[in-house]
């Protein structure tokens, strides 16, 4: 699994080895965020966190949990992000920072507990793009992705400090891989050679 940042690089790194490997890529279904029979969640989210935080999450782990669940067409899968990082970081974050009432954060934590308890969930590594809030924040004006235009730099600060308790610091969930940390704050003829460079531990990490 690939997991890092909003904007950090998720989506090149695993259009990188689709295009040179044999292996079966599944990025995020951000469409889907953006547009469930006519809706759009993530937007909503943005504008209005406390209210429309639960449909986002709720939609996001069913999203998740559909990807996790597709049978394997090929011997290797890279997937952006997981079920583990809606829950332990976006869900968490809006919980944290008093934007998801109680209730609703109790009523998806069950839903997330009963999904890990009764659902194979296997991952044999996580791959983490390590890049400082600013290097996201700058990436993320170019995307320029609409729903995205209210996102302050804090936003980013607060993501990046949770993904690092998780996966560094081993402060907050259990991790559910072993972590590979590719520090992704350089240029993409940089970061391609760095992951040619871990070509082989990504590859084989299911062996
Ligand atoms: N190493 C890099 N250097 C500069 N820009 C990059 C780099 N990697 C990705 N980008 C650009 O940053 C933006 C976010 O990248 P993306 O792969 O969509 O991130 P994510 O999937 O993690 O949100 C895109 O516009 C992309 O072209
Ligand atoms: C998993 C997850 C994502 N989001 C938001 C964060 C971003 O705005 C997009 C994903 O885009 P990225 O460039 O691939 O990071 O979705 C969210 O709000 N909640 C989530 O659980």
């Amino acid at each position: 699994m690939t997991k890092g940042n909003i904007a950090s690089g998720k989506t090149t790194c695993l259009e990188y080895f689709s295009k040179t490997s044999d292996i079966e890529v599944l990025t995020e279904p951000v469409s889907k965020w953006r547009n469930v029979q006519g809706c759009n969640p993530l937007g909503l989210m943005y504008q209005d966190p406390s209210r429309w935080g639960l449909t986002l999450q709720t939609y996001v782990q069913l999203t998740m949990l559909d990807r996790h669940v597709l049978p394997m067409s090929t011997p290797v899968r890279m997937m952006e992000r997981s079920i583990y990082s809606a829950k332990y970081i976006f869900a968490e974050n809006l919980y944290k920072s008093g934007k998801m009432p109680e209730v609703d954060f109790a009523v998806l934590s069950e839903w997330f507990e009963w999904i890990i308890k009764n659902i194979a969930i296997p991952v044999d590594l996580i791959v983490y793009l390590q890049t400082s809030p600013q290097t996201c924040y700058e990436r993320l004006k170019q995307r320029c992705r609409e729903e995205e235009k209210v996102i302050p730099l804090e936003y980013l600060e607060s993501i990046h400090n949770l993904y690092e308790d998780w996966l560094i610091h081993h402060k907050s969930f259990e991790v559910p891989a072993p972590v590979l940390v590719i520090p992704a704050d350089h240029d993409l003829k940089k970061m391609l050679h760095q992951y040619e460079e871990n070509r082989e531990k990504i590859l084989m990490a299911h062996c």
